[in-house]
């Protein structure tokens, strides 16, 4: 007999609570009542998001549920890092279609795995039966004046990323086993289906911009895209040096045009794109000398749009406009 909905949340997540994930000293009461409560301390704001995974449209029919409880943690994790907070605590929305107990065994260690690299604690959810749906939502905490919001970025402030640009858009090629050159070795398409299945929202980054970055945002959508919410959101635009993109080791065995393809617009990369005060431009080595990859490509100045530089001229960039889950054909 398969097992009830009480059963399989006792089985699979009760086991996950607190445990010694991040963020269990601030649950008060977590799995089994009708609500958790979490604990604030006093000079702190609770962060939320919440973010939904779909078959098809998040994740090809072709997974792993320990690789897409992992993503579907990681991604939403990463919208905490962008604002500048510590994550504390999540809760796991799952629909299913049926109960199958492989499946869910998978899936519950990749989400404790994901909780572990996160330092975050389940603390509730819902479990119901339907197509199958991932959501997700959020909790962390942040100082309110260290907060990093979209909308604070200011002409002269340096245009800064992460990380390397354009691995969610390799990682899913390779996850979609499309055809690619032969040049691409196992290793960089181990580390391509890593950095898709796999991400690690980049939440210590995020701590060193809390006060720090005047915007800052991750890059889910595409790095021109979400460069425009930020410059829309802060009444700024951004001029973006193409030679200063920074991309993986794995990513060279492709032709260029491609990979800047995926650089500009894949999306799916969850690294952090701020702007820095050319007043704070030290901690630029600071970072460096704590291992963040943060890379300086371009800078904010007066006016609107995304503007991009190829060493010769300066041509405003409108498309790819990002990934819009109900945009109407040209046609339609
Ligand atoms: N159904 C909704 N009701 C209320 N607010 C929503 C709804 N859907 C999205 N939003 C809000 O719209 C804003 C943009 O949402 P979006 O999901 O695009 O966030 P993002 O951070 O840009 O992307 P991602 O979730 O991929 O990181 C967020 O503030 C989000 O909370
Ligand atoms: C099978 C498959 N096809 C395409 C993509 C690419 N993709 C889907 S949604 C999204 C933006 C973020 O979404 P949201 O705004 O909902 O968080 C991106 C880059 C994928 N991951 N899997
Ligand atoms: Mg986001």
């Amino acid at each position: 007999m398969s097992l009830g909905e009480f059963e399989l949340i006792g089985r699979y997540f009760r086991s996950m609570e607190l445990g010694n994930a991040g963020g269990s000293e601030h649950v008060t009461l977590g799995i089994g009542d009708d609500a958790a409560l979490i604990s604030m301390a006093p000079d702190k704001q609770l962060v939320v998001s919440t973010d939904t995974v779909v078959l098809g449209t998040h994740f090809p029919p072709d997974y792993i549920p320990a690789n897409l409880a992992y993503r579907a943690l990681a991604a939403a994790v990463s919208d905490l890092a962008a604002m500048g907070a510590r994550p504390l605590s999540f809760t796991l929305a799952l629909t299913l279609p049926e109960v199958d107990e492989t499946w869910l065994q998978s899936f519950a260690q990749g989400l404790t795995d994901a909780a572990r690299d996160h330092r975050i604690s389940l603390i509730g959810g819902d479990t119901t039966r339907g197509p199958l749906n991932i959501n997700v939502t959020v909790l962390g905490e942040v100082r309110p004046r260290n907060v990093v919001r979209r909308g604070d970025a200011q002409p002269g402030d340096l245009l800064c990323v992460g990380g390397p640009l354009g691995d969610g858009g390799g990682g899913l090629a390779v996850v979609l086993g499309e055809s690619m050159p032969s040049s691409v070795s196992d290793a960089a398409r181990d580390y391509l289906f890593q950095r898709f299945w796999r991400p690690l929202a980049q939440c210590e980054l995020g701590l060193e911009l809390a006060g720090v970055a005047s915007a800052g945002l991750d890059v889910s959508d595409g790095l021109i895209a979400d460069a425009r919410h930020l410059a829309e959101a802060s009444g700024v635009a951004l001029h973006i040096r193409l030679a200063d993109l920074p991309c993986s080791a794995a990513l060279q065995a492709w032709p260029e045009a491609q990979r800047m393809e995926w650089m500009l617009g894949g999306g799916d990369d969850y690294v952090l794109l701020f702007t820095l005060p050319v007043a704070s431009i030290r901690c630029l080595e600071v970072w460096a000398s704590q291992g963040f990859d943060v890379t300086v490509i371009g800078e904010a100045v007066v006016g609107s749009g995304i503007w991009l530089d190829d060493g010769q001229e300066l041509k405003e960039k409108v498309q790819p406009a990002g990934y819009q889950h109900f945009q109407r054909k040209s046609n339609d």
